[in-house]
């Protein structure tokens, strides 16, 4: 069974919701990337959503795309991002990231550039699980989606709050894992506030589909962790914790893992919601 499909059978079971940090792969180096996924899993992340650098993002703010720049910067390069990952796993087989879904975050242009059924096959010879691919038309995702069902890997799609009702319908049917609810219309990045509408958004999504929700864009505080967990399968969170990528040459490899590790246990204690009461 696939990872993300075994996790979030588990934490429904538990009442519990899944945290997915975002990291960009490669930045500041590859050796960090991994420290950090493991680093992450073991401070409270149930699944880590890895960045695939893109000279061009896609809905990408100020900081994610500053952080798809340094890693370009340094030449990162897809196949070193999968041999880092597959070194990951072989080397944690038998440890706490043995059961953690990585999700890659990658563009069509890189799949297309590589041929689509050897981009999946070295994905998920590598272990990962899942692939959220954001400049995929949903008119375009059915082939791709049978594809990676075939090899064990979900295919994650975003509904964002602008996406008419007929077509979030549409998205969940060629989605697997997880749908991808995006709070807000935009970019990503960190924001103060949950946007209002955000709830009755994702309440009648549910009414669509059986698949988990995780929400992503703007979460950036174990409060609005806690705020968001009674609605959400999921959390993501993305700029909040790049951003604490910008200074990393200022301070040792091992500080900077040791940091966001921190900021990911902090924002995992916002998860602990207590399980709604039985009526009387
Ligand atoms: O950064 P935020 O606002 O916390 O949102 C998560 C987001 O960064 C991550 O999931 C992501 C990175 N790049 C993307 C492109 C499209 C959709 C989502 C993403």
């Amino acid at each position: 069974m696939n990872r993300i499909d075994t996790l979030f059978t588990r934490l429904k079971s538990e009442g519990r919701r899944a945290l997915m940090p975002f990291i960009t792969a490669g930045d500041p180096d590859l050796p960090t990337t991994a420290a950090l996924i493991t680093e992450l899993v073991a401070r409270g992340a149930h699944m880590v959503e890895i960045g695939i650098p893109y000279s061009d993002p896609i809905a990408d703010g100020p900081v994610i795309a500053a952080s798809y720049h340094r890693a370009l910067g340094h030449g990162v390069k897809l196949a070193h991002i999968f041999q880092t990952i597959r070194t990951l796993r072989a080397e944690t087989a038998t440890g706490h990231l043995t059961a953690a879904p990585l999700v890659t975050m990658v563009s069509y242009s890189i799949i297309h550039r590589q041929g689509v059924d050897r981009y999946l096959r070295e994905a998920v010879t590598a272990g990962i699980d899942g692939l959220i691919v954001p400049d995929l038309p949903v008119e375009e995702s059915e082939g791709l989606c049978r594809k990676a069902t075939a090899l064990d890997l979900r295919l994650i799609q975003l509904v964002t709050p602008t996406t008419p009702r007929e077509r979030a319908v549409q998205i969940t049917r060629s989605t697997t894992g997880f749908v991808y609810y995006v709070s807000v219309a935009g970019i990503t990045g960190e924001r103060r506030s949950i946007p209002p509408n955000l709830v009755e958004n994702v309440a009648w999504l549910r009414t669509q589909t059986d698949l988990p929700i995780c929400i992503g864009f703007g979460i950036s505080t174990p409060e609005h962790v806690r705020e968001l967990a009674p609605v959400a399968d999921g959390l993501i969170v993305g700029s909040a914790l790049v951003k604490r990528l910008v200074d990393a040459d200022k301070l040792t490899r091992a500080e900077v893992v040791k940091e966001i590790g921190q900021f990911v246990a902090e924002l995992a204690t916002g998860l602990d919601v207590p399980p709604p009461r039985p009526a009387p």
